[in-house]
């Protein structure tokens, strides 16, 4: 077998409290995180969405020491998952791409084509699929192939998400069990799944697989704990003004208390490494909402970081990807995203999703012209003569 490469596709975050406005730049400048029917209108609204959120953000990694461990955490990964690797025979070149922070996904494509690599897996620290995570790096990988003929050469098989593999729910399992463990009344203690959210209209407009992903992930975990505790699944880290998966977690944790729950275990269900949302926003904003709840004893499973039986997990999906016939990049993409049309291009009278876009369009027109008229002084009217 040819020069074996892994590419592990993340996120990526801010490694100071400076890198937070153009991290956040890069993140809303993504269609698939911000979806517009204007292509153009992407990197302004980036701009003044990123300015006006950069504070906020700064003031939350403040708080977990002034920038994100997901470089240092995935890196981490990286070399546990080559020794796993080469304990199990396979030698393999570990690369990071990240999507909107250092070491972006171009410089390890880059680096990948400078190693000779023939062989390569794509794999996403995302167990579950989203066309805004996920999705995203495959997008963009998609669009380094075509671009760039020096790619071609290589036979890259792709991961698309791994939530039901045996290994990951065991060490899911585990974690969660060392946590109800230490509650005076383990039986009773509740488990309360928390999945980054998305807006509901990537699910039931653009037929993001995610949320039955997280679904099926929670029952399998369940499954695999084996325990009697009751639970709950909500989703978390909601931005901007329009409706993501519900139940809110800030809005079911005080549900919970007010129904007497005092041992809450909270489980990060999304993302297998520590970031921002599990150690501010869980550790520190959800804490105090379970407080005011009456939640006294609110506990955080760890995120999986280089735990022995998930690392194991990842290097078995390598060697089988390796065994298996190849899944390219446009299968995938046609495999996870059931065919809808978004935005609906067809105008539809009355409350729907349609009119609701094509609105927003009109609106965004007005929206133009107002800027138009701010810069030049004139109207389009004027422009145009009418005037
Ligand atoms: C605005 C839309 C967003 C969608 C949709 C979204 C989906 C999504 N994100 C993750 C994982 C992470 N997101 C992180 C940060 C982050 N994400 C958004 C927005 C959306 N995410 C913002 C604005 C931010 C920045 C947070 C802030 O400080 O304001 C991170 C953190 C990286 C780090 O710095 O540690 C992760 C991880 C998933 C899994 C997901 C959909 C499934
Ligand atoms: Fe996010």
């Amino acid at each position: 077998m040819g020069r074996v490469g892994v590419l592990l596709l993340n996120l990526g975050g801010p490694d100071k409290l400076d890198d937070v406005g153009p991290f956040l730049f890069n993140l809303f400048s993504d269609p698939e995180i911000i979806r517009l029917p204007f292509p153009w209108l992407q990197k302004p609204l980036a701009w003044l969405i990123s300015s006006r959120r950069k504070k906020e953000s700064q003031e939350n990694y403040k708080q977990i020491g002034g920038g994100s461990p997901l470089r240092r955490i995935t890196e981490a990964q990286g070399e546990a998952l080559k020794a796993q690797l080469e304990a199990l025979g396979e030698q393999a070149k570990i690369y990071v791409g990240m999507r909107y922070w250092y070491p972006y996904t171009e410089e390890a494509i880059a680096r990948i084509a400078q190693d000779g690599i023939e062989r390569l897996v794509i794999l996403p620290l995302y167990p579950q699929f989203s066309i805004s995570t996920s999705g995203s790096s495959f997008r963009l990988l998609a669009k380094l192939w075509r671009e760039n003929p020096k790619l071609q050469p290589i036979e890259y098989t792709v991961i698309p998400s791994w939530y039901k593999k045996p290994g990951y729910l065991q060490a899911m399992a585990e974690l969660i069990a060392q946590e109800i463990d230490q509650c005076s009344n383990p039986d009773e203690a509740h488990i309360f799944f928390s999945a980054h959210g998305v807006p509901k209209s990537y699910v039931e407009e653009a037929g993001d697989p995610y949320q039955q992903e997280i679904e099926e992930c929670t029952h399998l975990i369940l499954q695999t704990l084996n325990r009697p505790n009751p639970y709950t699944l909500a989703y978390q880290s909601r931005v901007g003004p329009v409706e993501w998966l519900q139940p809110y977690t800030e809005e079911a944790i005080p549900e919970l208390g007010a129904k007497g729950v005092k041992d809450l275990v909270v489980v990060p269900i999304s993302f297998v490494s520590e970031h921002i949302e599990t150690l501010q926003e869980i550790d520190i904003e959800y804490r105090e909402v379970a407080e005011e709840a009456g939640i006294h004893n609110f506990r955080r499973v760890p995120a999986l970081n280089t735990h022995p039986i998930f690392i194991r997990a990842l290097a078995d999906l390598v060697i089988e990807a390796l065994k298996a016939p190849s899944l390219k990049l446009s299968q995938v993409t046609q495999m996870k995203k059931k065919v809808r049309i978004y935005p609906p291009e067809r105008w539809e009278w009355g409350m729907t999703s349609s009119a609701e876009v094509w609105n927003g369009r009109i609106a965004m027109l007005g929206f133009l012209a107002l800027i138009i008229e701010l810069i030049t002084g004139r109207g389009l009217l004027h422009m145009v003569g009418l005037l």
